[in-house]
């Protein structure tokens, strides 16, 4: 098919039919944060609902949203499935919310995990969106993001479909209202996973150990908690994704064993980038970046002594979480469950 015969496709058949075709294309939608769409409207019809200032944090603008959608259909049904090995990636500063330069340059390699602190509001969320949409100096921090030391090309930046960066965010939004049986089928067999059926029932298995109340898999995505669907969008990032760099917004909120998921998360030599106010995350991280003022303050590397202070920090939680587990099912805390070393 031509690249016209893409453009007529995109602008003439509702997009569900367009899902249905390329299932991966329900990831470039969500990365530009469509929520749920109507299945009978085309996509530039469906385009005319986005706020233009909601582009313009990925640096695009309407047209260039269809051409990139174009592209990314294209990559698709060339089934160009092959993942360069991303070694590095290399955040070029910009400029705070005060208009100041940031003075860093910083690599972080593949299999290293980064966690970045800063207090609310301070631009956590707008660093790993940088990072997600392959910044060149186009979003409101005017940072550069490169790829192995290099500019990363067009095709790359929005061609994507959630290959090269996987972001799990604050808010999970499901572009169609599928079961979770269909949304697990439908990425695993986007990502060309072989054996599918078995790696979904794992893929459930995981989400529902990691989420407090259970569900089935004959449940709709849009009927599933906070919780349940951050476990479930979990487990998919952790074995049916194959991207390169992870990239998670405030795994705390998310009512889940955080210590399991993030286990789950980070090895395979990927590149984990996480913003968070939980001391336990932040610490587990091999550096940290700190925010302020909507600029990187500093980089820090976690010292040898804060990896003894994580372990006593995890005791702590332990405890914590039990707690909450024995309120969570109706019980009584008792006063024993509180060490004595915690008392006064
Ligand atoms: N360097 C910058 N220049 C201009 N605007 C910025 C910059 N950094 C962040 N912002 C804007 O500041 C606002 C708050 O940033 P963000 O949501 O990333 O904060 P956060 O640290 O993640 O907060 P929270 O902890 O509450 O989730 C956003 O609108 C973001 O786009």
């Amino acid at each position: 098919m031509s690249d016209s015969d893409f453009e007529t496709e995109i602008s003439t058949v509702p997009i569900g039919d367009i899902l249905r075709r390329y299932p991966l294309a329900v990831d470039y939608l969500a990365n530009i944060r469509l929520d749920r769409v109507d299945e009978t409207k085309t996509f530039p019809e469906i385009l005319q609902t986005v706020d233009e200032d909601i582009l313009a944090e990925f640096g695009l603008d309407r047209g260039e949203v269809i051409s990139h959608f174009r592209a990314f259909l294209e990559a698709f049904s060339r089934k160009s499935d092959t993942i360069e090995t991303i070694s590095s990636i290399t955040i070029l500063g910009g400029n705070n919310k005060l208009g100041m330069p940031e003075t860093v340059e910083l690599t972080i390699t593949a299999g290293e995990v980064v966690s970045i602190v800063g207090p609310t509001g301070a631009g956590k969320s707008r660093l790993l969106e940088d990072i997600e949409c392959l910044a060149q100096r186009d979003t409101p921090t005017t940072r550069q993001i490169l790829i192995n030391g290099a500019v990363p090309d067009f095709t790359k930046r929005f061609s994507t479909g959630g290959k090269l960066v996987a972001q799990l965010s604050q808010n999970m939004n499901f572009v169609m209202d599928l079961t979770v049986q269909e949304f697990l089928e439908m990425h695993a067999k986007s990502r060309m996973i072989s054996g599918s059926s078995e790696i979904v029932e794992k893929c459930f298995a995981v989400a529902n150990s990691l989420a407090g109340e259970k569900f089935t898999l004959d449940t709709k995505v849009t009927q599933l908690s906070g919780g349940q669907s951050r476990s479930l969008m979990i487990a998919d990032t952790a074995l049916l994704s194959s991207s390169p760099i992870i990239l998670i917004d405030e795994l705390e909120n998310a009512g889940i064993d955080r210590r399991e998921a993030i286990k789950l998360l980070v090895g395979n030599e990927k590149i984990v980038l996480m913003s968070t106010h939980d001391p336990l995350l932040a610490l587990r991280a091999d550096k940290r970046i700190v925010i302020k003022n909507g600029g990187i303050a500093k980089v820090i590397e976690t010292a040898p002594d804060e990896e003894l202070t994580l372990l006593k920090i995890e005791a702590i939680d332990s405890i914590l979480l039990d707690i909450r587990n024995q309120l969570r099912g109706g019980g009584v805390i008792a006063n024993e469950s509180i060490p004595e070393f915690m008392e006064n």
